[in-house]
């Protein structure tokens, strides 16, 4: 049973654990728009939270970077008084960006990359950047009285945690970027998508995004299904309430389910069916709607909620 996600950082990671658990064949559609250069490294935050969440050598406190983890070299480049000091560059976390940046540099394409790191940590899911060229999320906001100006998703999000309204979102680069290498074909060859509970507008977003992948989506003799990442009208972490706002779309299962849209009757709809969790109420036009819990409080529950969104693809999983 071929299976594609379309994922984004921690809450798309801890669904492919699920995912995973079923035994179903996996493949991995990840967002790269948050990726950023820093300190002459390229980082691929979505990535790498996927695969060393799979690998095991996440920091599960965190959801982001390396457990037992050091930040020697932050500090001295701290002590250099080198911008940024906002983004934590863990030791361990340095030496994924030393090989990442060694390899393209030397021509590599990104989705090699990721081949050759994950060769290291097995995650047992074929992870695919949604890209292997350069898009990369931009936030417009108008920090105090200046002139609205857009700045990288990453000092939106950890310098200013999100705590400036974001006027607009740039996705610098999407149309001019190719869906990476096996990407469409996965979506065409699979026997269901899941929309992972992703942030909506910068992951989900991003990916349907990058040219040929929406089209994909509506093509596919798969099933479609999505995963509500508001619960009880709020995210359960992260910022999608920040990021909805930003697009005018409401807070809620029911709104955000609107906004992917019915494959079947709305011209640019990607969705047929849209899991929300126990008690939220969603009406969404020519899609088939349940309720389940999608608390991923463990990766037997996210193993549960995956099943069920595999069965509402016209899956059997066992
Ligand atoms: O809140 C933070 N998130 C950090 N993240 C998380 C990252 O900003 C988010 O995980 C994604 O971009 C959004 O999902 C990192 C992820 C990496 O792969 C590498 C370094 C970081 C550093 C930080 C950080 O300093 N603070």
């Amino acid at each position: 049973m071929k299976v594609v996600a379309l994922v984004g950082g921690v809450g798309g990671a801890r669904f492919l654990q699920g995912l995973k658990q079923l035994g179903a064949d996996v493949t991995a559609v990840v967002n790269t728009g948050d990726d950023v250069w820093m300190h002459g490294l390229r980082i691929c935050p979505d990535l790498d939270t996927c695969m060393y969440t799979l690998g095991g050598g996440i920091d599960t406190e965190r959801g982001w970077g390396r457990e037992n983890e050091s930040w020697t070299v932050k500090e001295e480049l701290a002590a250099y008084g080198a911008e940024p000091t906002w983004f934590g560059l863990g030791d361990r976390d340095i030496a994924t960006h030393l090989i990442r940046t060694r390899m393209l540099r030397a021509g590599y394409p990104l989705s090699a990359v990721t081949e050759a790191l994950c060769d290291r940590w097995q995650p047992g899911v074929r992870l695919l950047p949604m890209s292997d060229d350069r898009v990369e999320t931009h936030v417009v906001v108008e920090l105090d009285g200046e002139q609205p100006k857009a700045i990288h998703f990453q000092e939106w999000w950890v310098k200013h945690r999100a705590g400036v309204p974001a006027q607009s979102f740039a996705f610098v680069g999407a149309e001019a970027a190719t869906a990476g290498p096996g990407v469409l074909d996965a979506i065409a060859e699979a026997d269901a998508v899941i929309l992972a509970p992703s942030n909506p507008v910068v992951s989900v977003g991003t990916i349907l995004n990058v040219p040929g992948v929406r089209d994909a989506l509506r093509k596919t003799e798969a099933g479609v299904v999505g995963l509500s990442p508001i619960i009880g009208g709020k995210p359960l972490r992260g910022m999608a309430d920040a990021c909805l706002d930003a697009i005018g779309v409401e807070t809620s299962a029911e709104a955000v389910g609107r906004h992917y849209g019915s494959r079947k009757c709305s011209e640019n709809g990607i969705l047929d069916a849209w899991l929300v969790h126990t008690g939220d109420r969603a009406d969404v036009p020519g899609v088939a709607v349940r309720a389940v819990p999608l608390l991923m409080s463990d990766v037997d529950a996210t193993a549960q909620m995956a099943r069920v969104a595999l069965e509402m693809a016209g899956v059997d999983v066992d």
